[in-house]
């Protein structure tokens, strides 16, 4: 119903206002906390284009031609990718790290599978919000800058 979704908008819309993206020391723009966030709770969730997967393919390529480089694409299963270039949150800007604060779990709310980020550490004010990108091993590495103890040296 209108009352509750507003509700929950408005909750989401608060809570995005912990939330601030700034430059970053890992990389270019990042995400950060500018109130405390506990352990376990939502952080934001990761709002974009949700498009197939073999359109996903032809972006990527897109994206890679006009040198906008790694994409704002988050695959979320076989099918379904959500593409946060056009239309997205801050969330686009969370970076990763191998010692990351937050997880990104798949979660199915109203019937579609969401992408949901949470605490998954107590955050302080002014930390980075970061999680591991989990992407697969490929031949062409990028070097991680996460900084963290025991970064595993690479994104992929
Ligand atoms: N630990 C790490 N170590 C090393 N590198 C890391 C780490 N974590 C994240 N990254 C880098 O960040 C990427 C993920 N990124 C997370 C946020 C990013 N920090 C950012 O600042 O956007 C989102 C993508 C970055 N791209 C930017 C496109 C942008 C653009 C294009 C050209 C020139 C400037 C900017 C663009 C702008 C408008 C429209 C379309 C594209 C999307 C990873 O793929 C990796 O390259």
């Amino acid at each position: 119903s209108g009352g509750s979704d507003l509700l929950r908008f408005n909750q989401l819309e608060s809570r995005t206002k912990r939330l601030r993206f700034s430059k970053s020391a890992i990389h270019d723009w990042g995400l950060f906390a500018s109130e405390p966030i506990y352990q376990g709770e939502f952080v934001i969730e990761y709002i974009g284009e949700r498009i197939r997967s073999q359109l996903a393919d032809l972006r990527e390529e897109q994206y890679e031609r006009e040198g906008i480089g790694s994409s704002y694409l988050f695959r979320v299963d076989d099918e379904i990718v959500i593409d946060a270039t056009k239309c997205g949150n801050v969330a686009r800007f969370v970076n990763h790290s191998c010692e990351p604060n937050c997880i990104a779990k798949t979660i199915v709310a109203d019937g579609t599978k969401r992408i949901v980020i949470y605490a998954s550490h107590d955050i302080q004010v002014g930390e980075e919000v970061t999680y591991d990108y989990k992407f697969p091993p490929e031949d062409v590495k990028i070097p991680c800058l996460c900084g963290a103890v025991n970064c595993r040296g690479y994104l992929n």
